[in-house]
């Protein structure tokens, strides 16, 4: 993964928002944004604390910068200084594993009868056990089956997904491979840091290479580490392809009113064009809190995620709006975590919560990857949660991994969200896509902005327009089109075979 960079930059008044994190793939804002937008500034401190102390866990690290007040930088002036184990306000918490295996291997004790407020809906209210799941802030609740998955979460997963002669040979093939990964190195509050795990891109064809290179930007800057998909890379590519396609299929079927496809949700073959590789080498390595960026994924995405190695646990919250976080955490009671989006609304004028509520008003679901396991993320995920790889105490070794975890994101770029054929600031460089997230009033809809408050050393020239797409996600071009001979149609893993 490439640079992501973070650059706080002047800021608008009133509103905190700064939006999450973290990395090439990842949204992350930096210029001075509108108040719709949703932010998250929590993960982008705990990010650059995970990045600069990779050897602590996150609560820990938590804690700290609350009880710093949110500096991150007090909080590396305490742990530099070596009296960081223990918060300011002298809490003696003990600095537990963020990630290790819940002991919760049920899930009755969080079931309960009706999804009303402080619950967690199904997704679809199914057969007469599936009942609301309950979590408490700061609470991780640990999911197994597909079936739990499939249900609490915009996700579906299939274990066991290649034969396992194919899943060791493309493991094996992606180990040498990530010799030549890179960390990205981004830009946060005026630091340079890099990223928890190393990682590169991988497209189809010499000339996506090119375009991967020189056009296309991720997190502010182009892509320095792109390399042509390997011969497993692609055989497997069409494996996942067929897989999601119907993950997708299904999904629609029995989660989505109607048995329809979401407003916005491509209705063509989803095909696999790029993917991003990424090596998690030890219990230490990790990636933070965000949401992938959708600059040329379009709204509503769907991306394959294949994990290989060790087993890692994937971590996903729901982005809550701003005034019902608040909320949650005035009333200091049960978190909500609302499967179906349908929150009410809530009084947007109570109190800010504290930096820990806006982090983790909801708990968290946790979903065990093991080696060889299919992790598809639907079309709900990337707007309305966040999802991380979260550092670990310990990890199982894996027999041809050792402690090293490979995760390939299969993901479809979009020939209509070619960065020759999206807006362009007044910068003259092409924008970025982000989603209100947190607002009520404008939570869902999309923006163009300027990213070259990514980037740096560069200031962001404020560009900002409303971003409007039919109901299949393809852009209504209400700005000037690049020439159409410019236009271009991308090669698949498949067809570029
Ligand atoms: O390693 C994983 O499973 C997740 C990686 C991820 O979130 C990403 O590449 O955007
Ligand atoms: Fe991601």
């Amino acid at each position: 993964m490439d640079s992501f960079v973070v650059k706080k930059k002047r800021r608008r008044s009133t509103s905190p928002a700064e939006d999450h994190k973290v990395r090439r793939t990842e949204v992350l804002d930096t210029s001075p944004v509108p108040d719709t937008i949703g932010d998250d500034s929590t993960d982008i401190k705990i990010a650059i604390l995970l990045s600069l102390f990779p050897e602590l866990n996150q609560e820990h690290l938590l804690d700290l910068l609350v009880s710093c007040d949110g500096s991150v930088d007090t909080v590396s002036e305490l742990l530099a200084s070596g009296i960081s184990t223990h918060t300011r306000r002298g809490s003696t918490r003990r600095a537990t594993n963020a990630s290790s295996l819940g002991a919760q291997t049920s899930l009755s004790s969080h079931l309960v009868h009706k999804a009303s407020d402080g619950s967690i809906a199904p997704f679809k209210d199914g057969p007469a056990h599936r009942k609301a799941l309950r979590t408490r802030k700061g609470q991780t609740l640990h999911l197994y089956s597909p079936d739990d998955v499939a249900t609490y979460t915009p996700c579906t997963i299939i274990h066991n997904f290649l034969p396992p002669k194919q899943a060791n040979a493309l493991l094996a093939e992606l180990l040498q491979e990530s010799k030549y990964f890179s960390r990205y190195e981004f830009q946060l509050f005026n630091r340079t840091v890099k990223s928890p795990h190393t990682g590169s891109l991988y497209v189809s064809t010499p000339e996506e290479y090119r375009q991967h290179a020189t056009e296309y930007r991720h997190g502010g800057t182009y892509q320095s580490n792109i390399r042509q998909a390997t011969p497993e890379l692609r055989a497997v590519s069409c494996k996942v392809q067929n897989a999601v396609n119907e993950a997708i299929r299904n999904r629609i079927r029995d989660f989505y009113p109607n048995g329809q496809k979401l407003k916005y949700q491509s209705p063509k073959e989803w095909k696999p064009n790029a993917a991003f590789v990424n090596c998690y080498d030890g219990p230490a390595e990790n990636v933070g809190f965000h949401s992938d960026d959708l600059t040329y994924l379009g709204p509503r995405a769907t991306i394959g995620s294949l994990s290989l190695g060790v087993e890692r646990e994937f971590r996903v919250r729901r982005i809550l709006p701003r005034d019902e976080e608040d909320e949650n955490d005035d009333s200091a009671k049960q978190a909500v975590i609302q499967g179906n989006g349908n929150l009410p609304a809530k009084n947007a004028s109570q109190r800010q919560g504290p930096l820990t509520s806006r982090a983790d008003a909801q708990g968290q679901i946790s979903i065990h990857l093991p080696h060889n396991s299919l992790l598809v993320m639907h079309a709900e995920m990337q707007e309305e949660w966040k999802h991380a790889i979260t550092p670990a105490q310990t990890v199982s070794p894996h027999p041809i991994a050792g402690n090293r975890r490979i995760n390939v994101t299969y993901r479809w770029f979009r020939d209509t969200l070619h960065p020759r054929s999206t807006p362009r600031c007044d910068c003259g460089e092409p924008t970025i896509l982000r989603c209100a997230q947190r607002k009520q009033e404008t939570r869902g809809r999309y923006m163009w902005m300027c990213q070259a408050g990514s980037t740096p050393g560069k200031e962001s020239c404020s560009f900002f327009q409303w971003a409007e797409f039919d109901d299949d996600g393809d852009p209504v071009r209400t700005y000037k089109r690049q020439d159409e001979k410019d236009l271009v149609t991308l090669a698949n893993f498949t067809a570029s075979q």
